[in-house]
């Protein structure tokens, strides 16, 4: 049996722990508050995320890192982006453990992925980092409905090792080699998906949604082609399998606080009624700016990073991208 700690007692910490027990790993489920751990532990169920879903036995809860840490075989890490440095700092990871990402960002200031997060703050070598992305609202997988998922890592041992571990009777991950474009699909559909929420919160329909996703989609692929991600990627699980889920489902977060957006909210506004967090609204700026750097044109992403900074409101981002000059598709 695997002794698997997961860093990060969120939605999708509380639904992957579950996939974990499922898939015949001992979990230990770190939490920030002791009154989640104690919750989880007395409960079987997390008082502040998922909170009607009953966890397997085989997960047990503590508020101390050093336990959640002590002897874990894969350690994964399920807090937001813009926490895991400074979480990796006061975090002694076991020296073998293999180290898997959840996180779906970009981290502002540096513009680096999280496996990129991970080897530097967290001195590991990338042959033991792994990412888990897909099409995975975390809702539906505590419920466990059936979805895929990829698991990419640099090292197909590693790959491979993480397959195992998290191929449950209900969640079925597939491997990738392609860590720098499963890591870039994942945080770009989150600001897509904001786009697409400024859309239906401006009253459009399928018709708007499936542009947006569509030309999200090609942007996203244009700036993974100049950063040197495998272009097949982004047609895959981690590419438009996530996209579509997201920009769906109205259990996303990043759609529904792009709703609100368009409903003409204010990001402040928009945050105090969201629950839990909306990772695009941090990762459109640096998406934005690996975009700069890479010298490729973003038009959604760089709408939102406006709107979302107060420039633009959603109808002025709107009317901009509808009146660039006319192009052929493919360029
Ligand atoms: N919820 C989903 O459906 C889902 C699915 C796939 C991937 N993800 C990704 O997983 C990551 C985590 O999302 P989530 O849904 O669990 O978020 P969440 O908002 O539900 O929970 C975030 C967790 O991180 C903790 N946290 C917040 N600030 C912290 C800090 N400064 N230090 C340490 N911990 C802190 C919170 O206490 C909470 O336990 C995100 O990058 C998200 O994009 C989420
Ligand atoms: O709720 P969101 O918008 O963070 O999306 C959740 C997952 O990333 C879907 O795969």
């Amino acid at each position: 049996m695997t002794r698997v700690s997961v860093m990060g007692a969120g939605a999708w910490g509380t639904a992957f722990s579950l996939v974990l027990a499922d898939a015949g790993s001992e979990v230990v489920l770190w939490a920030r508050r002791p009154e989640v751990a104690e919750g989880v532990n007395r409960t079987s169920r997390n008082p502040g995320y998922l909170s009607d879903v009953e966890l397997p036995a085989a997960v047990r809860a503590t508020s101390d890192p050093v336990e959640a840490l002590d002897g874990a075989e894969v350690v994964v890490l399920a807090v937001p982006s813009q926490r895991l440095r400074e979480s990796l700092r006061g975090w002694r990871l076991p020296a073998s453990a293999l180290v898997v990402s959840l996180a779906k960002g970009i981290e502002l200031g540096t513009d680096q992925r999280m496996s990129q997060v991970i080897a530097e703050a967290g001195a590991v070598h990338p042959e033991r980092i792994g990412i888990v992305t897909g099409p995975n609202l975390a809702r539906e997988i505590a419920e466990r409905q059936p979805a895929a998922a990829v698991v990419a890592a640099a090292a197909e041992a590693t790959a491979l090792r993480l397959q195992t571990v998290c191929h449950s009777p209900t969640f079925r991950p597939y491997t990738n080699g392609d860590v720098l474009g499963c890591e870039l699909a994942g945080a770009t559909k989150n600001v897509i998906a904001l786009a697409v929420g400024m859309g239906s919160g401006l009253g459009y329909g399928a018709n708007a949604m499936a542009s947006v996703m569509t030309r999200g989609l090609a942007e996203t692929a244009r700036l993974g082609e100049a950063m040197g991600a495998d272009p097949h990627t982004f047609a895959g699980l981690a590419g438009m399998g996530d996209l579509a889920a997201t920009c769906m489902s109205p259990l996303s977060r990043n759609r529904t606080f792009g709703e609100h957006l368009g409903r003409g909210l204010g990001v402040e506004e928009a945050t105090a009624v969201s629950q839990g967090v909306a990772e695009g609204v941090k990762s459109c700026e640096s998406i934005a700016d690996l975009a700069r750097t890479h010298g490729v044109d973003m038009p959604i992403v760089t709408g939102v990073q406006r709107v979302v900074n107060g420039a633009l409101t959603p109808p002025e981002a709107l009317r901009l991208l509808l009146s660039r000059a006319p192009k052929p598709e493919r360029t």
